[in-house]
This record gives structure tokens, C-alpha cells and sequence, in this order.
């Protein structure tokens, strides 16, 4: 299998006449990928791109060479999507079923589904929470809920939006951790700038357009110099 890659070719996207993507042409293959940029710049809507979950309105955008336009429930399973609000991710009523629901959903063996779901909410510490109502979680813990939902499936690319966000410190180093240790290809929104110092590629989005690409070195002092 080559190596996993979403590239954007020629891609812009508008809200009714209100044009939030100008022209963006990238190949995203390193494996840790940072979107910074200031509010309103463009990050959510390009994120939301990488797995279909939003389409664009000129240009295509392609996941390991599947288009999202045209095989978008194909890329939807490559692709995880973390969101930044985990609400509107967690689903069901326990914290069982919420990790489990998705290998339910593919139709994968009742002992198997058991066995991910452990591993999962081992590895996110959240076992001791496992039958009880996942709407009880802390902001925190229902981030890292959302996140175990999305890796138990095993999506080749995981795109997170601003997934530190409502973490408090130790919270957010967990997630930190956890995104490091990810064996896929990670994408992430995120104003944290600590957590990309280790990243491979930094892109900086402004009104729609990548005004800085390059290694976190780089990218970063760049981008806090253009803050002025
Ligand atoms: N569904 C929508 N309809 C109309 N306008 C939208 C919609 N979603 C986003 N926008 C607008 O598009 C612009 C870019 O939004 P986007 O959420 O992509 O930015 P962002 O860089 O992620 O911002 P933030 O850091 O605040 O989350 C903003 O001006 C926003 O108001």
C-alpha cells in the first residue's frame, strides 16, 4: 500500500457568496500535519474537506486516490474526524456503547467488538467509566471519548479539530500524547502551538490561503511574527 496521502487540487470553497478557501493546491503526506491560523481563516471548513464531510465549491480533493466527491462513504472510512466539540460526536447512551457503535455498524463479531472497545477506553483511561452514561463525562473526558470512538475503527488518516481545545493540562497532554503515539497519518487544527513543535509540516491558513508551509521551526516563529 503506497503512503497515505489526501491531496487538494485547485480548491476553493464559499458559503453563499462569502469565499472562505481561495485556490488551495496541497499533498498532504507527512505524518503529522499542524492547520494554524486566526479564527474565521478558513481551518474548520478546509478539515472538514479532508473526509468529505464538507464538499468543495470548485476543485476536487482526494484520499489515497479515492475523490471525495465521488466516493465519499469509501473516503468517510479512511478518514477519522475528531471534533473539536465532542457532543456532537458522542452518540449513545453509555460509554461502551458509544466506543462500540461503529464496529456494530460494520458488522464485526460480537467478541472482537468487545475486545477493541477494552483496548480503547484502556488506552484513554477511561475504563473505570465503561457502563456509565457517557453524558456524566467531564468535558475532558468526553474529548477523549470521541477520540477513542474515532481510533477504534482504525481510519488510515484521523483529522482533529482543535482537539485540546477544552482539555484541562493533564487532559491535554493525554490527547497530546495520544496523538503522537498514533500509528496513522494525523491532521490537526489547533491554535496549541506547544503541541506542533514536534510536528512534520505546518501549514498557516489566512483568508482562505496557506501563507506559510514548512517545518514547525519555521512555520511557528513565522506565524507568531505575522500576529504582529
Ligand atoms: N456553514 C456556514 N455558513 C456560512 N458561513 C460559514 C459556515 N461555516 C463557516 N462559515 C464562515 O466561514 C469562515 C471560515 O470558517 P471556519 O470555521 O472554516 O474558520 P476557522 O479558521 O476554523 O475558525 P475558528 O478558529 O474560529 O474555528 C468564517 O468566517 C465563518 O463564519
Amino acid at each position: 500500500m503506497p503512503n497515505p496521502s489526501i491531496t487538494l487540487r485547485a480548491v476553493s470553497h464559499a458559503y453563499g457568496d462569502r469565499a472562505v478557501l481561495r485556490d488551495l493546491s496541497l499533498t498532504l503526506t507527512e505524518r503529522r500535519v499542524a492547520i494554524l491560523g486566526g479564527n474565521g481563516s478558513g481551518k474548520s471548513t478546509l478539515a472538514r474537506m479532508l473526509n468529505g464531510l464538507i464538499l468543495p465549491s470548485a476543485g476536487t480533493v482526494t484520499v489515497d486516490g479515492l475523490d471525495t466527491r465521488r466516493d465519499g462513504r469509501a473516503v468517510r472510512q479512511r478518514v477519522g474526524f475528531v471534533f473539536q466539540n465532542p457532543d456532537v460526536q458522542i452518540v449513545y447512551p453509555t460509554v461502551e456503547e458509544d466506543v462500540g457503535f461503529g464496529l456494530k455498524a460494520r458488522k464485526m463479531p460480537k467478541d472482537e467488538i468487545a475486545r477493541r472497545v477494552t483496548a480503547a477506553l484502556d488506552r484513554y483511561a477511561l475504563a473505570r467509566y465503561r457502563h456509565q452514561p457517557a453524558h456524566q463525562l467531564s468535558g475532558g473526558e468526553k474529548q477523549l471519548l470521541a477520540i477513542a470512538g474515532v481510533l477504534v475503527l482504525d481510519p488510515a488518516h484521523v483529522v482533529f479539530d482543535e482537539p485540546t481545545t477544552l482539555l484541562d493540562l493533564r487532559n491535554r497532554r493525554t490527547v497530546i500524547q495520544a496523538i503522537r503515539d498514533l500509528p496513522q497519518h494525523a491532521i490537526v487544527v489547533t491554535h496549541d502551538l506547544d503541541m506542533v513543535m514536534d510536528f512534520d509540516r505546518v501549514l498557516v491558513l489566512e483568508d482562505g490561503r496557506v501563507v506559510i508551509d514548512d517545518a514547525p521551526s519555521v512555520a511557528v516563529p513565522a506565524y507568531v511574527a505575522r500576529l504582529g
